[in-house]
């Protein structure tokens, strides 16, 4: 099986979200919205297989369960709230606890995780800035969860609220894309990764081509259709 995870890295978010507009009609671009990044290296791009862990309300009937622990090499973790947990606008979770910490990220990083995604608070914002390790979330916190939520089942598909009461859903090994822009999720089930790879190799080329001749003095509009047009070869 190939992996795309290394070239990926190659790529910039924004790479990623033309690619799936363009190529695939996803309006969104795969764009997980409301995501602050707290920390993770500035200058590159991260990549991993969604690792996804659902937290539910700590009454929930089923147990709480150990997560941290096994978490495959290459994965981007990703933890979410249940659906009633979520809220559209700001603060996004109804959750004021954080669900993940410093001594998390440390684990993670040990079992060689790329990055980590918490739709929800997270806390330790410190030790995590000094992990060097790539930790997103809406929001921060200080309480510890476990009087509120409970971690209860990995690698199932994982609901997500965003606005006009729409619901994106994460899929147990999707691609997660991390940089300065935000986080870009691959629908790995509904797209062929050759030829989304294919695509965006040829459109950051175009994009470099349209800054040259920006740099010359060219009229932007002009330059994106003529060198744009080699893309739509790919689109058949
Ligand atoms: O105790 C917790 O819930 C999380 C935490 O602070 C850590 O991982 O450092
Ligand atoms: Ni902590």
């Amino acid at each position: 099986m190939s992996d795309y995870l290394s070239e990926l890295s190659t790529f910039s978010t924004c790479d990623v979200s033309d690619g799936l507009l363009n190529k695939y009609g996803d309006a969104s671009g795969g764009f997980i919205p409301n995501l602050q990044k707290w920390s993770g290296p500035s200058d590159n791009t991260v990549a991993g297989k969604a690792y996804t862990v659902l937290f539910a309300q700590h009454d929930d009937p089923r147990p709480e369960i150990n997560y941290i622990d096994t978490i495959p090499a290459g994965s981007f973790l990703v933890i979410a709230l249940t659906i009633p947990l979520q809220l559209e606008d700001a603060p996004y979770v109804r959750v004021s606890q954080a669900l993940y910490g410093g001594l998390m990220s440390r684990r993670a990083q040990f079992q060689g995780t790329k990055g980590t995604v918490v739709l929800g608070r997270i806390r330790d914002v410190e030790e995590q800035h000094s992990l060097e390790y790539p930790v997103y979330s809406y929001s921060l916190g200080t309480c510890a969860s476990k009087m509120a939520v409970k971690p209860v089942a990995v690698q199932i598909p994982l609901q997500v609220l965003v606005r006009e009461a729409n619901v994106q859903t994460i899929h147990p090994d999707d691609y997660i894309i991390g940089d300065n822009n935000g986080i870009v999720r691959i629908p790995t089930s509904s797209v062929c990764m050759q030829d989304l790879m294919l695509y965006i190799r040829k459109s950051i080329e175009v994009d470099r081509l349209v800054a040259q001749d920006v740099a010359e003095g060219k009229p932007l509009k002009a330059s994106q259709k003529e060198r744009r047009e080699v893309l739509k070869e790919l689109l058949l």
